[in-house]
């Protein structure tokens, strides 16, 4: 589904990520897990065709994010707030990506209801510009707008950074739902209990490079603390 060979960037003669080999399967949800710096947005940056690769490449279905859009249509992403249109109400928003998927009103609502729990009265119908909402708030926008479609892949960066306990308990149940319906999930995060039990392998990066690569779960938790203890 995507595979990466020989991908470096360099900025300032720096080389910040080196992934010589990844290939990331369907109906495996990965985590991607690193401390500060370490290089997991650059790697999500050129993997959505934001950033230019150094040298190398990464393929999603065997096309070249570079220089083809085929892909753009299977996958959803949020990396940050300049995904969004901040001058819009999320529910302006939600409008605009349903119809760059051709969902009706009724899709629409019926997509967005799904996720009254998580939203917690907080999004829908309150007049308030993306640009308003609390942080957490707005990366529920993304999250939830990355969705539309149901994607064959979504890439989120740190999904649960600034969302309240509820909210991230109520993260990792849709995530887990749509799994089941066939999305495939690509995450980093700090948070190694909810990356752990969200994915089915965990990728580790240290300055850039992939210094391991383990199945997820419970295992991964007891490696990932040792390591991050260090
Ligand atoms: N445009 C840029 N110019 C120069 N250096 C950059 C640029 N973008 C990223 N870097 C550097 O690349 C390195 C990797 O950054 P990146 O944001 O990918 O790390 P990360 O693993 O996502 O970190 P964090 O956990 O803090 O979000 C950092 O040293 C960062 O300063």
């Amino acid at each position: 589904m995507i595979s990466i060979l020989n991908l470096t960037k360099t900025y300032n003669y720096a080389t910040v990520v080196d992934v010589s080999s990844l290939t990331l399967e369907k109906g495996i949800n990965v985590g991607l897990v690193g401390n500060n710096g370490a290089g997991k947005t650059t790697l999500f940056r050129m993997l959505l065709d934001l950033v230019i690769p150094t040298t190398g490449e990464i393929n999603i279905n065997n096309k070249n994010v570079r220089g083809s859009d085929d892909w753009k249509k299977h996958v959803g992403s949020f990396l940050d707030e300049r995904f969004l249109i901040s001058y819009l109400t999320p529910t302006e928003y939600f409008k605009f990506v349903g119809d760059l998927h051709h969902y009706d009103q009724d899709q629409l609502e019926t997509f967005l209801n799904e996720f009254q729990e998580f939203f917690n009265g907080e999004i829908l119908g309150t007049k308030k510009y993306i640009r308003d909402l609390s942080k957490g708030n707005i990366k529920k926008v993304g999250i939830v707008a990355s969705l539309i479609g149901i994607p064959e892949i979504v890439v989120l960066d740190e999904p649960f950074e600034n969302l309240d306990p509820s909210s991230q308990m109520r993260l990792k149940a849709i995530i887990e739902q749509k799994s089941k319906q066939g999305i495939t999930f690509l995450i980093s995060s700090h948070d190694l209990n909810h990356v752990t039990e969200i994915s089915d392998r965990i990728v580790l990066m240290e300055k850039g490079k992939i210094i391991n690569d383990m199945q997820g779960g419970q295992q991964a938790l007891v490696v990932l603390e040792h390591y991050f203890n260090k």
